[in-house]
């Protein structure tokens, strides 16, 4: 079981600091999630396999080094997601894009599904799950089984904010599967809201509240 990786860049801590202040509106929200989601993803992708070929360069013939192998798929989990998509194609424009549409029923805390349209070949491909928040767990642990029993082997996820429960919640049902994360919080709420966290993300987005 992989240690969950936090992002504690300074450029990313100051972001995150801006993403909580209450008073930050929707524009400049969807505009931080995005920058942050792009300053991670050039992390998360760090192990990216290489392979050597030869490019003509004006001058010479040079040896040098493409992406190789499996390509990459991003999934964002619906709604709040979708907001680090335009970050993480702006460093990987090649990558094709998932959908999970999955929502937190607010009594019993489980993750409900309401949509999923993924990639014809994902399962060939490297998937990082995207979603600015993992509180219980629930819902990245969902949305990873969906993309499991699409045949998928490798996975990342990466999300902004984490509680506790929440990365040990992952770590025990996918301990597969590699966490990146901006900063871990102290605690959920009786509501299982993160704490201090930076409230509904999905709402914040979207300016649905
Ligand atoms: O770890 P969990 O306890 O499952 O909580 C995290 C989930 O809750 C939020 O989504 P929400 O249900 O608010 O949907 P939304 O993105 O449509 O707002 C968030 O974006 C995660 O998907
Ligand atoms: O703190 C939380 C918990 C779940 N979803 C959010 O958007 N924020
Ligand atoms: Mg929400």
């Amino acid at each position: 079981m992989a240690t969950p990786m936090i992002m504690d860049h300074p450029l990313i801590q100051h972001k995150i600091s801006l993403l909580r202040d209450k008073n930050t509106g929707s524009k400049e929200f969807r505009e931080l999630v995005s920058e942050i989601a792009m300053l991670m993803c050039y992390e998360a992708t760090r192990d990216l396999p290489l392979k050597e070929v030869e490019i003509e360069t004006p001058i010479a013939v040079a040896k040098t080094k493409i992406i190789a192998g499996s390509k990459l798929a991003f999934v964002p989990i619906l709604r709040a997601g979708l907001g680090m998509v335009d970050g993480v194609l702006k460093m990987v424009p090649a990558a094709k894009v998932g959908h999970i549409g999955l929502y937190r029923d607010p009594d019993t805390k489980q993750a409900v599904e309401y949509y999923a349209k993924f990639p014809v070949d994902i399962e060939r491909r490297e998937v990082i799950v995207l979603d600015p928040m993992l509180a219980t767990g629930a819902s990245a642990i969902d949305a990873i089984n969906q993309i499991k029993q699409r045949g998928v082997t490798n996975i990342k996820f990466m999300c902004i904010i984490a509680a506790p429960e929440g990365l040990e919640a992952l770590q025990k049902a996918h301990p597969d599967v590699s966490i990146y994360c901006a900063s871990k919080d102290q605690s959920l709420n009786e509501h299982a809201y993160i704490v201090p966290g930076l409230g509904d993300a999905g709402d914040r987005i979207f300016g649905t509240k």
